[in-house]
């Protein structure tokens, strides 16, 4: 059993006063699950500011607070206090500690960036699992701890969440995991102090303005995860693995020459890990990999240019944590399916129908582009924004969407507690002189674009991608874009019998 005094040297510079004996059963830092034994970590959030629930904490059994602050004059020392400049980052060294640092147990491929890290990390555990049979993986669809796969909460849990699962991973038998890397999960110290064997870094476009307000603290956050593990190895040599096609990757790989190991990837020269000669169908993509004085052959059951670096990612990682070049190789052309992710949702009457999770300029234009080169007779793209997300990115998607697609369907993602028209009329401001229709309600959206279609069209539901919930101001409702697209197929008059 650990005593309070033990955790002291897992944290930096602490100030401690009061019991230290006391023993330790865990670590939150939400009052709301504290009991006896606990050690409540104070955070002044986002939102709410933890050192109120002190008084609660303690209440319900806490045998220590860790703070920014003293404690109060005159308040009774009746646990251990202890104070620290960063209490996020001592909720993760203690979570870390209290599971006996299951990081440095596994071979860890983070990936971080804002568009591919959920594809990225599939592909990544696939090619794991292939090698090793047991490995786990975490991300914004599914948690599987090598044993069991469950749905996802964030894209990168609490730290506390966090240690816990990759500490079943352990016991599971895993040898290693892939995680994504959200900017948030990062500027919140959710995997500070964590050993990585790998961390990708798949491209830096557009996306949470509302949080990190602008691109230059939206890259930082970012960046600061790879200098902190070129500082602080822990114990591992690890790589950093970057798409230098990307202009903040390729500044993120200079940053980092000489200090740390930086392997790059791309369509150029330059690329350690380079693709050439693309080609894809329907069915799929090949191209040739150059990597490591050697050349491959890869195969895989995805489309899009967007994915061979997703592809060229998981194989650098796999390679960098154990596996083979020519195993990774092996595994990619047998990927599965990534739920939401350019799902093919069927084809009838000479329509295919895709929904995938483009939520982002840069990613919208990827989807459609890639859904333009199979050369459809018309693209139709139906697409949202969430709602208390960053407003910034609405009118850029839809210069994206309408660049691409033939005919625009706007219609809501998920509003949360906006009012679902205003952000459509915010969208409509990018739309320009494309031909577009906007249709709040999102199902009505997607039958209208599917019945619409003809022989030879696409249809792209954009957006939503795995997601099986829509949610309102005062609901959330079921709601899935594939079953939608199913049903509207389903209903679709059928062309042999004249309408009535
Ligand atoms: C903006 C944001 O990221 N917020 C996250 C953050 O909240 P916070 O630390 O700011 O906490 P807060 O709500 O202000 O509360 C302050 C403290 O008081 C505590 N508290 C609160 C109430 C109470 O009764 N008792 C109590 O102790 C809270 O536990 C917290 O420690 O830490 C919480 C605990 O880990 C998260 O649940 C919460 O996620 C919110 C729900 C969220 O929506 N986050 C999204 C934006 C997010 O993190 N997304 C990324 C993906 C982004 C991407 O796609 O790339 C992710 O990794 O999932
Ligand atoms: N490497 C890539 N570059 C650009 N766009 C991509 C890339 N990979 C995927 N996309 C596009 O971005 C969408 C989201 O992909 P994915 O879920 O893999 O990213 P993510 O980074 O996990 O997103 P999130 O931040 O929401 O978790 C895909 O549906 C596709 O349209
Ligand atoms: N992880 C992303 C998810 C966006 C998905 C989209 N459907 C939306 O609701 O905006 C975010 O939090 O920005
Ligand atoms: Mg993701």
């Amino acid at each position: 059993m650990m005593t309070v005094r033990d955790i002291l040297p897992c944290l930096h510079r602490p100030l401690a006063s009061g019991p230290l004996d006391a023993l330790v059963t865990s670590v939150s830092s939400d009052s709301r699950v504290i009991g006896e034994g606990s050690i409540f970590v104070a955070i002044r959030g986002n939102q709410l500011d933890g050192r109120t629930y002190i008084p609660s904490a303690k209440e319900q059994g806490a045998v220590a607070i860790i703070a920014d602050c003293a404690p109060e004059t005159g308040d009774p020392t009746d646990v251990a206090w202890i104070q620290v400049a960063d209490p996020r980052l001592a909720l993760a060294s203690v979570a870390a500690f209290l599971e006996d640092h299951p990081a440095s147990k596994l071979r860890l491929v983070g990936v971080t960036g804002t568009n591919g890290k959920t594809t990225t990390t599939f592909l990544t555990h696939h090619i794991m699992k292939r090698f090793w049979h047991r490995a786990g993986v975490l991300g914004t669809i599914i948690v599987d701890d090598g044993d069991e796969a469950s749905v996802a909460s964030h894209t990168t849990p609490d730290p506390v969440a966090l240690q816990s699962l990759l500490g079943r991973m352990v016991d599971n038998g895993c040898r290693g995991a892939a995680l994504e890397v959200s900017s948030h999960g990062i500027d919140q110290k959710r995997v500070a102090g964590m050993a990585f064997d790998a961390l990708v870094f798949t491209n830096l476009t557009q996306d949470h303005l509302d949080y990190h307000g602008t691109m230059e603290a939206y890259a930082s956050a970012k960046f600061s995860w790879f200098e902190d593990a070129a500082e602080n190895p822990r114990g591992k040599k690890p790589v950093a693995i970057i798409n230098i096609d990307d202009s903040r990757g390729a500044e993120l790989a200079e940053t980092l020459d000489r200090r740390m190991s930086v392997i790059r990837f791309g369509f150029g020269l330059e690329a350690d890990y380079q693709a050439l000669n693309f080609r894809q169908s329907p069915r799929g993509m090949q191209f040739k990999l150059k990597a490591k004085g050697r050349e491959f052959l890869v195969r895989a059951p995805l489309i899009g240019r967007f994915n061979a670096y997703n592809i060229l990612a998981a194989l650098a990682a796999t390679q960098a944590a154990g596996i083979p070049l020519r195993e990774g190789v092996a595994a990619i052309a047998e990927a599965p399916q990534v739920p939401g992710r350019m799902e093919n949702c069927g084809n009838r009457d000479g329509i295919s129908i895709f929904v995938d999770y483009a939520h982002t300029p840069d990613a919208l234009e990827n989807a459609c582009h890639t859904l333009k080169e199979l050369e459809p007779r018309r693209l139709f793209t139906v697409f949202g924004c969430g709602g208390d997300r960053d407003r910034r990115k609405r009118p850029l998607m839809a210069k994206a969407a309408a660049r691409e697609s033939d005919v625009c369907i706007i219609t809501s993602d998920n509003p949360r507690s906006e009012d679902p028209e205003e952000i459509i009329r915010e969208i409509e401001s990018g739309m320009g002189s494309a031909r577009y229709k906007s249709v709040t309600d999102r199902s009505e959206a997607i039958r209208i674009a599917i019945h619409a279609a003809g022989a030879g069209d696409i249809v792209l539901i954009a957006g939503k991608g795995h997601e099986t919930y829509q949610k309102f101001a005062d609901r959330t409702i079921d709601f899935d874009d594939r079953r939608e697209a199913r049903r509207a197929m389903e209903e679709r008059p059928n062309p042999e019998e004249p309408r009535r």
